[in-house]
């Protein structure tokens, strides 16, 4: 029941205005739309889209999403929601949830990153607790199999042609060595690395992320365009330089109905698009508060009155 139209008659220009704040952050970090996709994404699959990736810890938040595994020294982006927040604030204060903010993001991010332009379905509410063992739990790893991501998706709605059109929102941003080092050297015990990584691209990646190191050096998601939003990450995979062991599983995993899918939209960008855009308005409808569910936070790391 969220409609694009939500804020027509409140806040007619909240998605400019949250599209302004984030073109001027891009000026000093251009992976910042990056890190705003991914949290609607780590928001949407812990109690829905309800912002509660957002709170922090303290008070009747005894345990944050923040501080759960899949986020802890690795989401980012939390000082440009405020900043947004207090934007949206000063045009039409009280009426913007933060998770509606965390999907406007979203799609303004992609679109100024190249990607696909689509309609935001508003109207969210957010809620008044974190889930810090939903967000261990319910956020896929990239150590998961493709049948665990897959079952991840599934538990929230979204099917595969969602996990591997969504999973295509790694043709920007960065990932650090930590996450997928297991491939480069010792991969599964065999003492030999991933066999389904490029031999040049392995040797890259062991340069950057040497293997007594701390393992928090950043690589490039999509190395053949880092910034911009477009179908190179598929085209990566089939040419075996996903980065991490559950990007080149959509294509490498024997007999897997991903395949073709991944091959689809490595030879046609407007296909990945359309799927892009309609699965993020799946993820964007996983149970949203709505009506006089939850409330309209004043400051998105915390409840109101506390
Ligand atoms: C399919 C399962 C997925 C897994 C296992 C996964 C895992 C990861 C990991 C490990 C990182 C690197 C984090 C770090 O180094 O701190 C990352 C980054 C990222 N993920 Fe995913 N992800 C998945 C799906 C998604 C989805 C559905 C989206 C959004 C629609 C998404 C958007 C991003 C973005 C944009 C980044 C870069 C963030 C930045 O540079 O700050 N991912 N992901
Ligand atoms: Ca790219």
């Amino acid at each position: 029941q969220l409609t694009s139209s939500f804020y027509s008659n409140t806040c007619p220009n909240v998605s400019s205005i949250v599209r302004s704040v984030i073109q001027q952050a891009l000026q000093s970090d251009p992976r910042i739309g990056a890190s705003l996709t991914r949290l609607h994404f780590h928001d949407c699959f812990v109690n829905g889209c309800d912002g509660s990736v957002l709170l922090d810890q303290g008070g009747n938040i005894t345990l944050s999403e923040k501080n759960a595994v899949p986020n802890n020294n690795s989401a980012r982006g939390f000082d440009v929601v405020d900043r947004i927040k207090a934007s949206v604030e000063s045009s039409c204060p009280g009426v913007v949830s933060c998770a509606d903010i965390l999907a406007l993001a979203a799609e303004a991010s992609v679109s100024l990153a190249g990607g696909p332009s689509w309609s935001v379905l508003l109207g969210r509410r957010d809620g008044l607790i974190a889930n810090q063992s939903g967000a261990n739990n319910s956020i896929p790893s990239p150590f998961d199999s493709l049948a665990n991501i897959t079952a991840k998706f599934a538990a929230v709605g979204l099917n595969t042609n969602d996990v591997v059109a969504l999973s295509g929102a790694h043709t920007f941003g960065r990932a650090q060595c930590r996450f997928f080092s297991s491939r480069l050297f010792n991969f599964s015990g065999t003492g030999r690395p991933d066999p389904t990584l490029n031999a040049t691209y392995l040797a890259t990646l062991q340069q950057n992320c040497p293997q007594n190191g701390s393992g928090t050096n950043l690589n490039n998601l999509d190395p053949s365009s880092p910034n911009t939003f477009d179908n190179n990450y598929f085209a990566n995979l089939v040419t075996n330089r996903g980065l991490l062991q559950s990007d080149q599983e959509l294509f490498s995993t024997n007999g897997s109905s991903t395949i073709s899918i991944v091959n689809s939209f490595a030879g046609n960008q407007n296909a990945f698009f359309v799927a892009f855009a309609q699965s993020m308005i799946n993820m964007g409808n996983i149970s949203p508060l709505t009506g006089t569910q939850g409330e309209i936070r004043s400051d998105c790391k915390k409840v109101n009155g506390s």
